[in-house]
């Protein structure tokens, strides 16, 4: 039988950033971009793990300059297309055209799974600029299939060459995964390509993954070591590993890309990317990975539990951008826990 052939999205140097709290300098882009496009990735993302402009004080900053990381990936990758995250309302239109006159050749307009409508200026505007536009519709766990058809059709409408369903928080089954992947294959044209992102929360990253090529998506996001938010995202050298034995063609030199996860990323990770009770946690409670760090801090601040912090974001349908509220819920719990002890 033929072999089904995709194509790699290595996210190490961008969702990998909020591992290591945005602190990449230009030598570990340099260490890494090369060596991810010697093992046959098809796109390498680098910027801040919030995008274009990430690096803020809502955000955390980033160690250097945007530029110099993009320049430091760009003189580095011969092979795979450079690409860079832009999420609306955090990255300009400016930013696009400043990464584009760095080599940037893929550009992928992230928004809320709901809200594909604020792509449409990015989107058009990377067409025109001759990018390769990407829709990247974050939280798909939150809504149906037929709502990420709809938005998904919007991408498409205003230019994109791929939509992908996001599992930002991890919180996905496998099940999930096929039907909303298999949801927008049947509803977009043939030009456009499904793509799909996972998280490892609940263990289930390359299970889904596989579930959504089986479904027809042809991009899949891995990092080396998993390195990403959260619990990481799909482990490279694993995802390429099971995948040869699942009749997939991923291209990926596989014992090269045991050597790069182990040799060269493990070393620099600043605790281990894992599922541990509060990356779990976001998992089972639908909870945005890049929360992860800011819940640590919060918890320990105020000296709380950082899963009774996740599950009461989880309740309140919190999403990216409101990083302010980890603070507010966190304080809210320790003020209840308070008034609780002293009317005892
Ligand atoms: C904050 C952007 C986010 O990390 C994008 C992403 O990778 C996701 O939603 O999973
Ligand atoms: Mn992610």
């Amino acid at each position: 039988m033929k072999k089904k052939s995709i194509q790699i999205t290595d996210v190490t140097l961008r969702d990998g950033m909020h591992a290591v709290k945005h602190q990449f300098s230009v030598d570990d882009v340099r260490e890494i971009a090369s060596k991810l496009d010697q093992l046959g990735v098809s796109h390498i993302e680098v910027t801040h793990g919030d995008g274009l402009g990430g690096s803020t004080i809502q955000y955390g900053f980033s160690k250097e300059k945007e530029e110099d990381l993009l320049k430091a990936a760009r003189e580095s990758i011969r092979r795979a297309k450079l690409t860079a995250l832009l999420l609306p309302g955090i990255g300009t239109v400016e930013d696009m055209v400043r990464a584009k006159e760095i080599g940037v050749e893929t550009i992928r307009i992230a928004t809320h799974c709901t809200e594909a409508d604020i792509s449409e200026q990015h989107m058009k505007e990377a067409k025109r600029l001759g990018l390769e536009a990407v829709g990247f519709l974050m939280m798909s766990h939150m809504v149906s299939a037929n709502v990420l058809v709809e938005e998904a059709k919007k991408m498409e409408s205003y230019g994109a060459d791929v939509v992908y369903i996001v599992d930002s928080a991890g919180a996905m089954l496998p099940e999930e995964a096929g039907e909303k992947v298999s949801a927008l294959r049947q509803a977009l044209s043939d030009e456009v390509e499904v793509g799909f992102h996972a998280h490892h929360n609940l263990g289930l990253s390359i299970a889904n993954s596989f579930a959504a090529i089986d479904a027809g998506a042809s991009r899949i996001d891995c990092s080396l070591a998993g390195l990403g938010a959260g619990a990481g995202n799909t482990p490279l050298e694993v995802f390429a590993a099971a995948a040869e034995k699942h009749g997939i063609d991923t291209g990926v030199d596989i014992y090269g890309a045991m050597d790069a996860a182990e040799d060269v990323v493990k070393p620099k990770m600043i605790r281990p990317v894992q599922i541990d009770r509060v990356s779990l946690t976001m998992g089972y409670a639908g909870v945005y990975s890049s929360f992860l760090l800011h819940a640590f801090r919060a918890a320990e601040q105020f000296g709380v539990d950082a899963r009774d912090i996740l599950v009461e974001l989880g309740k309140r349908k919190v999403v990216g951008g409101q990083e302010d509220m980890i603070v507010d819920v966190a304080l809210e719990i320790k003020k209840k826990k308070h008034t609780l002890s002293t009317t005892k």
